[in-house]
């Protein structure tokens, strides 16, 4: 797979619009109002963004379900749908995308445009969520949005640590619908749950193994369901489940994503924007950046889990880290760089302050 890669420095825009709002408010950055990020046309057709309503059928979707279970140090354990869930059901699950039907050893892990990686979830995730257990990142109150969340994990999380508001986006439908969809329902404890038979039996029970002082992440596998009665009123009662109203569910492109919210009253802006395993493809960045940069709220942070380069696809965290300044609106800081193997990292992007603003 090959990818042109343009750093096209467009020219000074005169239009209010191609500001972010941001920027108006804080008082011009310089270096971004030379970019008219309006002008970042994606090459190829792009997918409709559409919001997914929870859910015609919870309790089919949890069926033959076989999940896993992710335990990070203090972290509440996350629970999530095995792929190979998929291959049992494909045929009788929606699936317009057509994503399902090929096992995991067939599954490319992306089809640009076609398929982009949600449905297992990228080691990545698992760096981001040590970290965030190791700096205490608190999200009482904030509105969350986990950008190319595949199986959601880190929404999840901060849907149970008590943020106000979490949106989910995907690229594709079939992800929202049959992963991410079930399994924020998974980990939503029964209203009435203090101490259920589930976790009394382990489904709730992550494990924390220690290893010459450090803490790794522990993963269980079960089967929850399988014809299981308790199980099935469980996934009926979770659909009306406090917690959901919470959540909103959106797939579709970067850019037709950003289009649907914009058009919302109020516009949404996020608090905490996670993205991880999204900067593979150079070609995403203009709707990446784009959409990052009108949707962060102004004191927001932005994390980026990644790898530092994406073998077959070319993207990676040099080339986004380029292309990030040179549209001099965010800054870009390393919490976390991995030190063996295929090199890993954790960025936060946040808002570069104007020169008015410092001075305040
Ligand atoms: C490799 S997967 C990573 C999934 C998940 N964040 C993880 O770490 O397990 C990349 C995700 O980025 C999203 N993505 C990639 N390109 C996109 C685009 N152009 N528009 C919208 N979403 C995109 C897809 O939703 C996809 O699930």
């Amino acid at each position: 797979m090959s990818f042109c890669f343009n750093f096209d420095v467009p020219t000074q825009s005169t239009n209010p619009d191609d500001v972010d709002g941001n920027e108006l408010q804080n008082g011009k950055n310089d270096s971004a109002a030379k970019h008219k990020e309006d002008d970042a046309k994606p090459a190829e057709p792009v997918k409709e963004a559409k919001e997914h309503l929870p859910l015609s059928d919870p309790e089919f979707l949890l069926r033959d379900a076989v999940t896993e279970t992710v335990t990070i140090g203090s972290l509440p354990p996350l629970h999530f749908l095995n792929e190979t869930v998929f291959e049992k059901t494909a045929s009788e699950r929606e699936d317009e995308e057509k994503i399902l039907c090929c096992n995991v050893e067939q599954r490319s892990d992306l089809i640009s445009g076609v398929y982009e990686g949600g449905l297992k979830v990228w080691e990545c995730t698992y760096d981001l969520l040590e970290l965030i257990e190791k700096d205490g990142e608190t999200f009482g109150g904030k509105a969350v949005l986990d950008l190319g969340c595949g199986a959601g994990l880190l929404g999840i999380l901060a849907l149970q640590r008590g943020a106000r508001q979490i949106h989910f986006q995907d690229y594709n439908s079939t992800v929202i619908e049959q992963l991410t969809l079930p399994n924020v329902l998974l980990n939503c404890p029964e209203n009435d749950e203090v101490d259920s038979e589930d976790d009394k039996e382990g489904r709730g029970q992550g494990k924390v193994q220690e290893e010459d002082g450090c803490k790794k992440k522990g993963k269980e596998k079960q089967e929850v369901n399988d014809g299981d009665p308790p199980a099935k009123k469980r996934a009926a009662d979770l659909s009306q489940h406090d917690l959901l109203t919470k959540c909103r569910f959106f797939s579709g492109d970067w850019s037709t994503f950003l289009a649907l919210v914009k058009k919302e009253e109020p516009q949404p802006k996020y608090d905490i924007i996670f993205s991880s395993e999204t900067i593979y493809n150079t070609a995403y960045y203009p709707a990446l950046h784009k959409t990052l940069n009108k949707l962060l709220a102004p004191d927001g942070l932005v994390y980026i889990a990644t790898k530092s380069h994406y073998f077959g696809v070319g993207g990676g965290l040099h080339l986004f880290e380029t292309f990030v300044e040179q549209r001099g609106i965010f800054s870009l800081d390393h919490l976390w760089d991995s030190e063996e193997g295929l090199q890993r990292h954790v960025v936060v992007l946040r808002f570069r302050k104007s020169k008015e603003n410092l001075n305040k």
